[in-house]
């Protein structure tokens, strides 16, 4: 796992940047793993501008980490729609290649084997964007979420609901269920880059990063992946006992930057 502790959200989302603009410029077929929350919004705020400038998306496809079940279709915080406003509707993606999970699918099971169908068609998630829960969930995969866990509904556990009530008029309307990809779906991800910002995030961001591997911990599943890049600002990196040694190893580059 490489920590690269940086200055805040700008660069943060420049350096997520640039290993996506590598990626899709290597392989235009390239296969994204998207994440809703505030954490990737500078990330997709960077590539819209880079869009602007002429990079391009057409052969890309993008699979959505998780989703809420029982929202009205449509309904403005349903991570299919924050997905497109935020991000798919800026650039030139093909919309027909971008996924989310079916909250509203009356046979769910069904859906969520259908999902981890598409992503295997497709050929995999090459580079995969995370956000971290303060409770260390990565998706809505709570904490207690099996290591080899696939698409699946899970509950939210009231710290996540009340996290996420701000996005909602009131913590009623936060629904109780999710669908998201399993930690074993996000570990088959070639790369994963997880992106943490703000105090809040200190204590998961240090259990996740330099605590023991467990299911308490649903983020720290990432230490047995083969490349996981962590990009975390000042705040978000406080509580890391090693964050000297972070620093003097990466020097603030990650290794798409020729670590
Ligand atoms: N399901 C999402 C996660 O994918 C996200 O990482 C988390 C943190 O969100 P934020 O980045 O807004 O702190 O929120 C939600 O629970």
């Amino acid at each position: 796992m490489e920590v690269v502790i940086l200055g805040g959200s700008r660069q943060i989302g420049r350096l997520a940047a640039d290993a996506i603009e590598e990626l899709v410029t290597r392989k235009p077929e390239a296969v994204l793993g998207l994440a809703t929350g505030s954490s990737p919004l500078p990330v997709y705020e960077e590539l819209a501008a880079r869009h602007a400038a002429g990079l391009d998306f057409s052969r890309v496809s993008g699979f959505a980490l998780d989703e809420y079940v029982g929202l009205p279709e449509g309904h403005a915080e349903s991570y299919r729609n924050v997905i497109r406003r935020e991000f798919t509707d800026r650039i030139n993606i093909d919309p027909a290649n971008v996924h989310s999970p079916e909250g509203s699918a009356t046979d769910i099971p069904a859906a969520c084997a259908a999902y981890e169908s598409a992503i295997t068609a497709a050929g995999g998630v090459d580079l995969q964007l995370l956000g971290v829960g303060t409770d260390g969930h990565i998706g809505f995969n709570e904490p207690g979420s099996s290591f080899a866990s696939r698409t699946r509904i899970k509950s939210l556990i009231e710290r996540t609901r009340r996290d996420n009530a701000r996005f909602f008029n009131s913590l009623a309307e936060v629904p109780h269920h999710v669908i998201t990809q399993g930690l074993g779906t996000i570990m088959d991800a070639r790369h994963v880059i997880l992106i943490a910002t703000g105090a809040q995030k200190a204590q998961a961001v240090r259990d996740f990063v330099e605590g023991p591997v467990a299911a308490i911990c649903p983020a720290s599943v990432l230490q047995f992946h083969p490349h996981a890049t962590v990009l975390v600002d000042e705040a978000a990196a406080s509580a890391l006992k090693l964050a000297d040694f972070y620093r003097h190893t990466y020097d603030n580059k990650p290794s798409w930057q020729g670590l």
